[in-house]
């Protein structure tokens, strides 16, 4: 596909913004700051700049592109739309595996699985807590509200009717027949209906969310660029891969890009790294803010000494495998999954863990249904490893996942809850043949996946608190106008899939700092 750019020789000079990765965070916050006409935003990307219209068919689909990004080799892939060197070491013993970022107007957004599932009340109370102050379940609450049209239950008080990300549930006529011998077995096993997972304090069984629009996904390039691209004073550039942050004394003044060239802002303008959990700890570390002994080791001279890349979390999640008749694995457009369960374990806090459904396995090449437990809630803690101070080489991640006892026993548990489940009369009239799962803990450990939802690798937190990269209004401690906003900065990951949280967390982000522009 050709980079298209629609703007003509901007004046490079200075820029108020310079956004770093036009993914999902950065999309938002370019688009949203770029409606004051008074100020200048350059939004920089590495992949392509393309119209929204352009996104390829397997992306516009909602079931392909999350098939295709999970287990699919490189050569599966269109190329154009992934980091590809970026891995991940998921558990001990493990063997390192590509972990999957987008990458292209949109970021992951283009690629993801479409799931739209909001965070619970108890993880922003946890934000708090951990010294993230201002973010709490009311501010999350309205900018859950901002940026979404509930397509199901718009006039609630707790949902959004206007904003641009579509939010849709298929019908009971669409699922497939693992969904609803799921949806029969958890009522009989006295987990609640509820309709909607979003909705305040639901738990229980739900149909799964999705940011689908007439059956096609609604990227960040779709709801927040194509709608105010043609801005004058918003230039988006592709094919520009930033190498680091540039500074002169604590203030960063701009960045430089993989070819040398380099992007000013204005006197007091400022830089937001939107990267995305994987690339902007790089990006900070290859400017010299991370932990001191790492940055020695690679021979990077230390401007800060900050916990970047640490406190890495994703979900993990394992699976009870079922051969069953074909009639049971098709749903509306062959989607694997329209139903979920969530549950509180009673170890974690609420909604600690899901259960979703698996009316097909063709994601990992196997014939196979059955049904997906996913830690939602981690106590085990990953790192990054940069491999090298070349922007081209993306980093490692050592995930440890459930290297804390309490994710063993959750993860045992919710594999027992799948099996009871499967015993269910509904079942055993689509079962062909016996279940397969995890046979002790040494397998559970040695078979565990990631769900591409990493989080938390400079996180947010009080100034003096040892563990923080960034403090509440998202500002790298210790350095001047220089900003993380993206996935990167949640001080634990949402109890749910990351997309909705992230779109709210820049919603936030932008409203807070509008706020304080005025004050
Ligand atoms: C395959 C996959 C499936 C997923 N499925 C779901 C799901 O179903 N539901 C859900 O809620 N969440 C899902 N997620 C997670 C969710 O999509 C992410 O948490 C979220 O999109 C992250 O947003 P972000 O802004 O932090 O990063 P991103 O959206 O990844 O954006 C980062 C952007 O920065 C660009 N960039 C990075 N480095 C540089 C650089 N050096 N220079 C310039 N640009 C750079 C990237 O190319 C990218 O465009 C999935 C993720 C993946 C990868």
């Amino acid at each position: 596909m050709p980079n298209r750019r629609i703007w003509s020789a901007p004046d490079m000079s200075t820029w108020d913004y310079i956004v770093v990765g036009a993914g999902s965070a950065g999309a938002l916050i370019a688009s949203r700051l770029s409606a004051d006409p008074s100020v200048r935003v350059l939004l920089l990307e590495a992949g392509l700049d393309y119209r929204a219209a352009d996104t390829p068919k397997e992306f516009k689909d909602r079931t392909k592109g999350l098939g295709l990004a999970l287990e699919a080799p490189k050569n599966h892939l269109n190329p154009e739309f992934y980091w590809h060197n970026t891995t991940a070491t998921r558990a001990s013993g493990q063997q390192a595996f590509p972990y999957r970022r987008g990458r292209g107007l949109g970021g992951s957004s283009t690629i993801n699985g479409l799931y739209a599932i909001r965070g619970v009340a108890d993880d922003f109370r946890t934000w708090e807590r951990l010294g993230a102050a201002g973010w709490g379940p009311d501010t999350m609450l309205d900018a859950y509200r901002a940026i979404e049209t509930d397509l199901d239950f718009g006039e609630q008080p707790y949902h959004g009717a206007t904003g641009p990300t579509p939010v849709y549930r298929e019908p009971e006529q669409g699922w497939g027949g693992v969904d609803k011998a799921v949806h029969e077995a958890a009522l009989d096993a006295g987990y609640p209906w509820h309709p909607d997972h979003n909705a305040p304090s639901s738990t229980g069984i739900s149909p799964t969310a999705m940011n689908i629009r007439n059956g096609d996904r609604v990227s960040t390039n779709h709801a927040y660029l194509e709608p105010t691209r043609g801005r004058s004073n918003l230039t988006i550039l592709g094919n520009t891969l930033v190498d680091r942050v540039l500074f002169e004394g604590d203030h960063a003044v701009g960045v430089v890009d993989a070819t040398g060239q380099e992007y000013r802002a204005r006197s007091g303008g400022e830089v937001f790294l939107c990267g995305g959990s994987t690339s902007s700890p790089a990006i900070l570390m290859r400017s010299g803010i991370g932990p001191a002994d790492d940055l020695r080791a690679a021979g990077i001279p230390v401007r800060r000494d900050l916990p970047v890349g640490r406190n890495a979390q994703d979900h993990a999640v394992t699976f009870v495998e079922v051969p069953v008749m074909g009639a049971a694995q098709t749903s509306v457009a062959n989607r694997p999954t329209y139903i979920l369960v969530r549950y509180s374990s009673g170890i974690g806090r609420d909604n600690d863990m899901m259960l979703l459904a698996t009316n097909h396995n063709y994601w990992f090449g196997r014939p196979t249904a059955g049904i997906a437990v996913s830690l939602e809630q981690p106590y085990s803690r990953g790192h990054m490893v940069l491999r090298s101070t070349d922007p081209h080489d993306e980093p490692h991640f050592e995930l440890n996942f459930l290297s804390d006892e309490r994710d063993v026993t959750r993860m045992r548990d919710g594999l027992d809850r799948a099996r009871a489940l499967i015993e269910h009369d509904a079942w055993q009239r689509i079962i062909t043949g016996e279940p397969m799962s995890p046979r002790d803990d040494v397998e559970m450990v040695s078979t565990v996946k990631d769900t591409m939802h990493l989080s938390g690798t400079a996180r947010m937190g009080h100034e003096d608190d040892p563990e923080a990269v960034v403090d509440s209004d998202c500002c790298v401690i210790g350095m001047k106008d220089l900003r993380v906003v993206d996935a990167s900065v949640m001080p634990t990951i949402p109890s749910a899939n990351t997309y909705l949280s992230v779109l709210a967390l820049a919603e936030a982000f932008v409203d807070r700092k509008l706020m304080g522009a005025q004050s």
